[in-house]
């Protein structure tokens, strides 16, 4: 599946952050979105890919374009076989988040990338727009952490796996009224908690790599970010679990529906017969071949933003295979003018 095709995606990811960026700061969360899906499909369908979006914009929403189900790469013509090889033609599946972390954007706050996750038919898992409980943390502490475990617990583990102390555990939390006695647990364990406004997905990555100063991402973000992230994590040999959360009452949001039975049902009718399932990060992204890739829009602690200069804009993104084993963080600079000046970092 790789090949090419691991080049083709980081220019996904990069012409999505690019569009994005420009709304940078802008306090308009929709367009900054918008460009990055309308980027992200255009790019992705000049590529000799056979690709299906399982996981995209909003099913509340209906966003026009990158929707679940939608076919993108130029393999997917009805005449494809007269212009796309074997490989070209083997049906891929696409988790796509052209903006991840709309509001970081449009309030110029760190954090924000553009992302996407990718694997043979089958091997993603379809999350339903609903939340996910998620627990992230280091390859040293994959297998030993558990979601079904207190946080207190897990601080302890995570400290034996590191081998340092909980007070020098670093633990990302998303800032909601939902996570408050979560919060005040990890504080009382002893540990630092870092809390983010959004951007979950980046968080959960940087607990594979260690100099992030982030040891373990806790708590409920949304459930579509959670397959992405586990894509990364599985690659990278991270710890990932996620459990959906289908109760309004604990995510404390009205987004989900009315009540927890109609959830339940709902999840019943997608085929998710057990809701509360722990799943691994195997098993969200389970295919046999896995990539990810990302772009950052604003700074992170993974990537930089994109920066501008007369002429053209400079990229990071980073690239993360189970088939070629790599991570590769990809600088990139693109030249549109004619630049007066190119800087070398
Ligand atoms: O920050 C996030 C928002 O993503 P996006 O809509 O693509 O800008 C994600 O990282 C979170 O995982 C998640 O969407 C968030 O936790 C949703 O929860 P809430 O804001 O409390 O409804
Ligand atoms: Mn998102
Ligand atoms: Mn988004």
């Amino acid at each position: 599946m790789e090949n090419t095709l691991g080049l083709e995606i980081i220019e996904v990811v990069e012409q999505a952050a690019i569009a994005s960026s420009k709304w940078m700061g802008k306090g308009e969360k929709n367009i900054a979105d918008q460009v990055a899906v309308e980027a992200m499909r255009e790019r992705m369908n000049k590529i000799h890919m056979r690709g299906r979006i399982v996981i995209g914009e909003g099913e509340r929403d209906e966003a026009p374009m990158l929707y679940i189900g939608e076919e993108v790469g130029i393999c997917t013509r009805p005449d494809a076989a007269n212009f796309c090889n074997v490989n070209e033609l083997v049906e891929i599946d696409i988790a796509v988040d052209p903006c991840e972390g709309t509001n970081l954007v449009a309030y110029g706050q760190n954090g924000s990338m553009a992302v996407l996750a990718i694997s043979e038919k089958g091997g993603l898992f379809a999350a339903p727009d609903f939340y996910m409980k998620k627990l992230a943390a280091p390859a040293a502490a994959r297998g030993h952490v558990d979601i079904n475990k207190s946080a207190t617990e897990n601080l302890k583990i995570l400290s034996e796996c590191l081998n340092r102390a909980v007070e020098e555990l670093v633990v990302v939390v998303m800032d909601r009224p939902r996570h408050k006695e979560l919060i005040q647990e990890i504080r009382t364990a002893g540990a630092r908690v870092r809390l983010i406004s959004d951007g979950d997905v980046s968080a959960a990555i940087c607990c594979a790599f260690s100099g992030t100063n982030i040891h373990a991402l806790m708590g409920i973000g949304a459930a579509p970010e959670g397959v992405i992230s586990a894509a990364a994590l599985r690659c990278l040999g991270g710890h990932f679990q996620g459990q959906l959360i289908y109760d309004p009452e604990v995510v404390q949001t009205g987004l989900i529906g009315e009540s927890r039975e109609g959830n339940l049902a709902r999840l019943n009718e997608m085929g998710i017969t057990d809701g509360d399932r722990v799943y691994n990060a195997n098993e969200l992204a389970s295919g046999e071949t896995v990539l990810f890739a990302g772009c950052g829009i604003t700074p992170g602690t993974l990537m930089d933003g994109v920066r501008f200069f007369h002429g053209g804009a400079r990229t990071q993104s980073l690239v993360i295979s189970s088939q070629s084993k790599t991570a590769r963080f990809v600088d990139t600079v693109h030249l549109w003018d004619e630049p007066k000046n190119i800087q070398l970092r």
